[in-house]
Formats: structure tokens, sequence, C-alpha cells
């Protein structure tokens, strides 16, 4: 009894025989025109939104039950667990990846992983456009600000046609991971990674700020430095010196530069010296400004006076790292102490010279050349001599008119040249003329007065043989004839 009557309902009940419920499932049976009656069709209504409303009611507790499952996931097992999980599922549901992906943490070891840092200085220069989120910041200590990538970023890359995807992710400590093609695996560990160093070492260069370096405990044995922003503005473009010999300087600055094979193959250390000799105020700090700034080379200034032994001053210089201009002030004025200046320029060209020299530069600079010992000028051991001297053409003065004056032309010009034929004026005392006012002639006037206060260096008469009058000259520059005599 009870078997037909649940028979029966089951028979009601069942989709696939119920004639009104089976035409839903299959709307081209032709079941569905078997004919139902009224109270027949009443029941299967009521039942259909009983089936409905059951089907629904457990729907919504399996989604909220997945939720919670997925929270519960989230929160207590860690990402990378979780990714493990997933991919290892997917490696036994799913058909193999062709792709890879390498993880790059911010660590190897106790030390920093230089492949991250590199993708970190290197990938911001791939942000495309179509990228809505990238992260900014800037360091108290810097002028310019930083754009770097924020977390889940993704960024695309190509290396010869090869795809490159970059995520930048994180598990308590940020990584990345970078997936191409598993064929090209190689390609990328030998050949990608390296230029991905290398370029980030171009960008880093591209964007340092210039340094410059002092000793911080001046009496203390350790080695340790306090840098500062060089903020020097001096570059090539602004010196005020011959023409010739600013580009033999930075001509000779670039093939140093460029010549480390050569200084290997030919057994030479990698380092390059500079001797600037000429009175105070010709440009000598400027000029090492310049090549700092030219190069991006950071500046280290060897304060002799603090170096106690010669081990010292070793563990000092192997501190001095790589794209370096090392700075000897006034060697002349410094007394011999515990190592003197030709001891140390000695170390230069020794064995030492080895692990000191990488990719450096020594700037040694005098206002008197002539009282420096033999041995420190000796070919060879500084390369480059370099006169800096009074200014005794218009050349200099022009330019330096044309950045303070705003004017490149007087009529006063030609007379002054012929003044500095006679007078030493040092590019200090020109620029410290024409920091005194914005009005350009009474500017020149003044230099034309400063000039001519000064002793004549030898007497030929040169002013005489200028093309252009004395009182002429002395007329523009508002200087009465009287005034003269009475000089
Ligand atoms: N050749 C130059 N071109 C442009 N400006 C110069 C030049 N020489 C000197 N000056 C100006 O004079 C200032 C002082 O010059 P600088 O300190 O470079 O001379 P110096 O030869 O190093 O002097 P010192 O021997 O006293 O250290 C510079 O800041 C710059 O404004």
């Amino acid at each position: 009894m009870l078997s037909q009557k649940l028979k029966g309902m089951l028979c009601r009940y069942n989709p696939w025989t119920h004639p009104r419920l089976f035409s839903l499932y299959d709307s081209s049976d032709t079941r569905r025109t078997v004919p139902a009656s009224n109270s027949d069709t009443m029941i299967t209504l009521s039942q259909i939104s009983s089936v409905a409303s059951k089907v629904l009611s457990a729907y919504v507790s399996l989604a909220a039950l997945v939720t919670l499952l997925r929270t519960l996931a989230e929160e207590i097992i860690p990402d990378r667990l979780r990714s493990y999980i997933v991919s290892s599922l997917k490696r036994l549901f799913l058909p193999p990846s062709s792709q890879l992906t390498l993880i790059i943490d911010q660590f190897c070891g106790p030390t920093s992983n230089e492949i991250y840092q590199a993708a970190h200085i290197y990938l911001p220069t791939k942000i495309s456009p179509s990228h809505d989120r990238i992260q900014v910041g800037k360091p108290s200590n810097q002028s310019n600000s930083t754009i770097t990538l924020p977390k889940g970023a993704q960024v695309e890359d190509s290396f010869r046609n090869i795809r490159l995807q970059w995520k930048l992710d994180d598990d308590r400590k940020l990584f990345f991971e970078l997936s191409f093609d598993k064929q090209f695996r190689e390609i990328v560990l030998q050949s990608y990674l390296p230029y991905v160093i290398a370029m980030s070492k171009e960008v880093k260069e591209e964007d340092k700020e210039v340094k410059i370096y002092t000793r911080k405990y001046a009496t203390h044995k350790t080695v340790s430095w306090d840098s500062i922003q060089l903020h020097h503005p001096a570059t090539f473009e602004s010196l005020a010196m011959d023409p010739d010999q600013k580009k033999a300087i930075m001509e000779d600055l670039e093939r140093f530069t460029k010549r480390k094979e050569l200084y290997k193959k030919i057994g030479k250390a990698w380092k390059r010296g500079y001797l600037l000799y000429g009175p105070s105020g010709t440009g000598k700090s400027s000029l090492i400004a310049a090549m700092a700034n030219h190069l991006k080379f950071d500046i280290y200034d060897l304060e002799f006076t603090c170096i106690i032994n010669h081990r010292h001053l070793m563990s000092i210089l192997l501190s001095i790292p790589r794209r370096s201009i090392i700075v000897i002030e006034d060697i002349d004025r410094i007394d011999s102490g515990p190592v003197s200046p030709s001891s140390l320029l000695k170390l230069m060209d020794g064995l030492w010279s080895w692990n000191t020299a990488n990719e450096k530069i020594w700037v040694v600079t005098t206002n008197r050349k002539d009282v420096l010992e033999a041995v420190l000028i000796r070919p060879g051991r500084l390369d480059m001599h370099i006169d800096m001297s009074y200014c005794t053409t218009m050349n200099g003065s022009k330019l330096l008119s044309s950045k303070y004056l705003d004017t490149s032309d007087h009529p006063l010009f030609k007379y002054i040249e012929a003044l500095m034929k006679n007078k030493e004026i040092t590019a200090a005392e020109v620029t410290g003329e024409m920091m005194k006012s914005d009005n350009v002639d009474l500017t020149i006037g003044e230099i034309v007065k400063l000039l001519k206060s000064k002793n004549d260096v030898k007497n030929e008469g040169i002013l005489e043989n200028s093309d252009l009058s004395k009182h002429q000259a002395l007329e523009a520059a508002g200087i009465e004839e009287s005034e003269q005599r009475g000089n």
C-alpha cells in the first residue's frame, strides 16, 4: 500500500514522468500535448514552487558555506601555500601549462637579492599609459620623486620577441613573479635577467644625485663617511676656460670611463689622475664639481690631516666605491705627517692600486705647482696637468657675461681684453663684480676699474696698441680721464 502511494507521489513529482513538469525540460517532447486535468495543474504548481524554494534555499546555504570557507581559507592559509594548493590542483586536473613562473624574493639568504633590486628599478620604466595605479614617493633627502610599482601591479615586457609578464606580489614580504613560455627558460636565465640588472644600473646612473663625502669621525680609526648632496651647479658649459682645454678634458674623461677592457688588457689599474694648478679663484673646485656632475661620480674629500698611518689610509681607500672622484685639495699646503702626499701617490701606482682603483678618478689641486715634489708630478702619476690660470682673453668672460648679465657683447669688451693681457684677474673676481648689479654698463665699468687698479704684469704698452682708443673706452665706462691721470 505504502509503496504504491509513494510510487504515485514520485510519479507526480518526478519531472521526467510528470506530463506538466516534463514539458519544462523537453519542450519538443510529444508528451507535452497530453491533456492535464485542472486539479492536476493546481497540485503541480504548488509543488513546483515548493521544490523551487527548497532548491533556492539549498543554493543560498551552499553559497554562504562556500563564502565562509573561502574567507577562512584566506585568513588562515598563507598566500604562498594557497597558490601552491591551487597550482597543485590545477596540475592534477588541468593539462600541463606551457608557462614557467620564476619567484624572485627580496632576499637571497641574508643578503639582498640583486635581481629583485634590479627589477624594482627597471620595471617602473615599463609602466604604460594603460596602468591605472602607480606608486610615487619622495625621500626627504632627494630632490626628485620616484615612481614604483604598487602591490599587485602587473607589467609586460618583451625581450628578443619573448613575452614576459611581471607581477609584484606579497606574502608578508614583497616578491616578484616572472612568467614566460617554458621553452625560453635558458634565454631568460642567461640573458634576460643579466639585461634587467644592466638596465637597472643605467637607470640608477641617470637618476643619480651626485654626493660629496667627508670623513665622519676625523680622529677615529674606523672608516665612516658623511655625505650630502652636491649642490654645486658647475657644469662644463658654465665653466669659463679655454674652449680647447675644456674639450680635451671632456674627451679624456669620456675615454677613461669607456676603457675598462683596455685597462685590463694592458695591465693597468683603472684610474685616472688630474693635477689642477693655478691661483685661487680660477675655478679648480668648480672644475671638480663640473667633472662630478658630468660623469655622475660622487666626490670623496680625502682630508689628509686625519690619516693616522698607512694601514688607516688603505682602509679609507678601500671603503671608497667605484665611480668616485677622490680629491686632495691644496696638496702643497699639506705638512708631511705619518703619511705624506707623495707616499700616497706612490700607493696609487703600487700593488695596492689594483684593489683601490676601480673606475676611480683622482684630482689633486694646488696653487703652487712650482713647489711640488718632483715625485708627485712625474709623468704617469697624475695623467693630465691642467693649468687653471687668470682670464687673459674675453672668451671666458663673454661666457660669464652671457650667464650673469644676459649679454655676450659690449663696446668695452675689446678694451677689457686689452687690459687682461697685462693684468691678472681671476674668474672669481669677474663673477664677483657681475653679481653686484643688474646694470650691464655699470658692471662692465666696474670690471674696467678693477682691472685698472691692478699692477701691470709687463709694461709693453699693450693698451695703447689695442684698436679701441683709451678715451673712447673710459668714456663708455663713465671714468673721467682726470681720475685716470690721478692713478
Ligand atoms: N673658470 C670659472 N668659470 C666660471 N666660474 C668661475 C671660474 N672660476 C671661478 N669661478 C667662480 O668663482 C667661484 C670660486 O671659484 P673656485 O672655488 O672654483 O676657485 P678655486 O680655484 O678652486 O679657488 P681656491 O684655490 O681658492 O680653492 C666659483 O664658485 C665660481 O662662481
